[in-house]
């Protein structure tokens, strides 16, 4: 027995417009995809059926870069909450970040990871390692065992490497295994104890601003080195424009750089906060709107290959700090989609088609994942959203532990109401 998911809408390729599908899932892969109009609606005799009328029906969303706090932070999140959270995001995939503690540096912690995720999780969690032992960026990890006990790539993220020949030692051993190097972007001599960018809110509340060249500097010096070498460097959380130049660059010089983008900077500037508010402190900061202007351009060009949210949560207590003691890092998986669908798709800027791509398959694409497609034979990780809906943000009913986002009351379209991961849904509304 099978289970029919009747009625899905489903984008058509290059057209702006939904079509109405029937989907089979079977033995926990897509068995058959019935386009309604031409085929009609299906026999379902005999089998369960999820009826997806009214509903997005699309492969389930993929976010390459997420904290989960397991092991050692348990307080903010476990691997159980987040990956809860993730799902009611619509998630079925997701790749998180090693600034654990300890932090993800060595096979033992990799073996961890995967099996809580494998016991305790509800999507596929995808573990990356750290570049250097306990992201100190001064002794390179072991890249060949943590590869062979399955990460998916190397970064430091939470810092960045300072040192350009580290890098470079570790673009071209992750090279020669044919694996990725994802950087955190940020020169620690450019910040200097700084909550948010060079720009008005700095400005006007006298405060130390985080220069865009703290990151930018990163970026540039990062893909002369993947030229160098010959690695898939990817930038994480784009946020200021003279990195999306570079990238951009470095793109039409052939070299192999992919990069990402935020939510939170594709849609808020420094000139949105409200005040002395840690729920709008993160890492890199809200910068300024020729910024968020550059980085929407980026994506929209490609230069900017996918979404992610950074799903980054602290305890109520760690946010209550004041600002300077305050940690960086906002929660994303529950608000990204409708974030982006309300604020791009509704508003007629991007096709629904476009703003999925970039968070299905152009992730799997990027690293070499089989997921992220509607397609026969697939595994059925799939999403149904409810597009229609209008509902406020409540952070108070986000299964995530975090409940530190600036988006709170944002009223928002774009609802995920059911996911399935290998033909077992995961979560439902
Ligand atoms: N983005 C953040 O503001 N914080 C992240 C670290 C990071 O992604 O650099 C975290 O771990 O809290
Ligand atoms: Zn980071
Ligand atoms: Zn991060």
């Amino acid at each position: 027995m099978g289970t029919w998911i009747i009625n899905g809408s489903v984008p058509v390729r290059g057209q702006n417009r939904l079509e109405k599908k029937h989907v089979l899932v079977e033995n926990g892969k897509i068995a058959a995809i019935l386009d309604d109009a031409a085929e009609g609606a299906p026999d379902t005799v005999g089998h369960e059926i999820i009826d997806a009328a009214g509903k997005l029906l699309s492969a389930g969303f993929i976010d390459m870069h997420v904290h989960l706090r397991e092991p050692g932070f348990e307080y903010k999140e476990t691997i159980a909450t987040g990956t809860r959270s993730a799902a009611r995001g619509g998630y079925t995939t997701i790749a998180c970040m090693p600034n654990t503690r300890p932090v993800i540096d060595k096979v033992e912690t990799v073996n961890y990871v995967l099996d809580k995720a494998e016991t305790e999780g509800i999507v596929r969690v995808l573990p990356y390692g750290c570049i250097t032992k306990n992201q100190l960026g001064r002794e390179l990890t072991d890249f060949a065992a943590m590869k062979e006990a399955g990460v998916v790539g190397f970064t430091d993220d939470g810092v960045g490497v300072q040192s350009a020949q580290m890098m470079k030692d570790a673009m071209a051993l992750a090279a020669s295994m044919n694996m990725p190097v994802i950087a955190h972007c940020e020169d620690n001599t450019l910040v200097e104890g700084g909550s948010f960018t060079e720009g008005e809110f700095a400005r006007k509340n006298g405060l130390k601003g985080i220069p865009n060249e703290s990151e930018a500097i990163h970026v540039g010096r990062d893909i002369l080195l993947a030229e160098a070498t010959g690695v898939h460097y990817h930038v994480c959380h784009v946020s200021a424009e003279q990195s999306v130049r570079l990238i951009r660059h470095g793109k039409q010089f052939g070299i192999k750089v992919t990069s990402e983008v935020c939510p939170h900077h594709l849609l808020l500037s420094d000139e949105d906060i409200p005040g002395m508010d840690p729920n709008w402190k993160m890492n890199p900061p809200l910068r300024t709107p020729k910024d968020v202007e550059a980085v929407i351009a980026g994506l929209e060009d490609g230069t900017i290959d996918i979404i992610v949210t950074d799903h980054a949560p602290h305890s109520e207590e760690e946010k209550a700090r004041d600002l300077q003691m305050a940690p960086f890092g906002i929660v994303g998986f529950e608000t990204a989609f409708p974030l982006l669908y309300t604020k791009f798709v509704r508003t007629g800027r991007w096709t629904l088609e476009f703003l999925l791509d970039r968070m299905t398959s152009k992730p799997a694409e990027l690293f070499g994942l089989p997921w992220g497609i509607l397609e026969v034979g697939r595994a059925a990780d799939l999403t149904l959203v409810d597009l229609e809906t209008e509902k406020a943000v409540d952070p108070a009913q986000f299964l995530s532990k975090g409940r530190n986002t600036p988006f709170a009351g944002w009223k928002l379209y774009g609802w995920p109401s059911l996911t399935m991961v290998a033909g077992k849904t995961v979560w439902s509304e």
